[in-house]
């Protein structure tokens, strides 16, 4: 979890992820981070093949965000990163904009279903600023995407929200991220359909 140089894949498919949980307080040791726990557990348990993991607990810094950033996607190698914490209004959260600021593309789809969702849970929902973008490099490219601080709307904003039959009620954001990376030239990622449908064209499934 905290290698700092080229991650190397154990199989062709493998997906290789960044996560980086940014609050003052988690990094300084006034509470135990759990950030960090919340997404790779999310993720574990979503992913067909399990992915390897890079992780990062730092302040709400934007000098110190940006840099995390890019050595996870250009000196790493990651081709998906998460970010959690640092989206609301106040003074100290700079996460979306440290994110745009190495950004190569924007993807505001993900910030604008990320918001639809959060709405279904809280009305605060409208206060979070997140982003996604996407980062290329000479010979890759990675997509970052901020989710809120709270770690229940890590899940909530991935997930989305289900009926008590386990229908779809709004979709949660990472039902996209799989083709995405594809198209961005990444592995081949699968989901456990009854935590999310991954949607990919016809023409797209292996
Ligand atoms: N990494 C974390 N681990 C545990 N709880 C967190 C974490 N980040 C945020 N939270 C919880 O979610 C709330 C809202 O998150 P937000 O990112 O706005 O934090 P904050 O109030 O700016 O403080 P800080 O940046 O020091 O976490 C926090 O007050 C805290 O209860
Ligand atoms: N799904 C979900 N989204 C949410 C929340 C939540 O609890 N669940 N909290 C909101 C609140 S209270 C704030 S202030 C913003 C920004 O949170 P952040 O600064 O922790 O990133 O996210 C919002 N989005």
């Amino acid at each position: 979890m905290t290698a700092s140089s080229r991650l190397v894949r154990t199989h062709p498919d493998e997906l290789l992820v960044g996560l980086v949980s940014i609050s003052d307080r988690a990094s300084s040791g006034t509470y135990e981070d759990q950030g960090i726990p919340a997404l790779q557990g999310w993720l574990e348990h979503t992913l067909t093949r399990p992915p390897q993991f890079v992780a990062r607990l730092i302040p709400d810094d934007r000098q110190q965000i940006s840099a995390t950033l890019i050595e996870l996607v250009d000196v790493l190698g990651c081709d998906l990163v998460l970010t959690t914490g640092g989206t609301g209004p106040a003074r100290r959260d700079v996460t979306p904009e440290a994110t745009l600021a190495v950004a190569t593309r924007e993807m505001p789809g993900f910030g604008e279903q990320m918001r639809q969702v959060s709405l279904k849970f809280v009305p605060t929902a409208i206060l979070s600023r997140q982003v996604a973008v996407i980062r290329e490099t000479s010979d890759h490219a990675a997509l970052i995407i901020n989710l809120p601080g709270q770690p229940k709307a890590i899940r909530e904003t991935l997930e989305g929200l289900k009926d008590a039959e386990g229908k779809v009620v709004v979709s949660g954001v990472f039902a996209a991220v799989p083709y995405c990376i594809d198209l961005i030239g990444g592995p081949y990622v699968e989901t456990h359909r009854d935590r999310v449908a991954a949607f990919r064209p016809k023409s797209a499934i292996r």
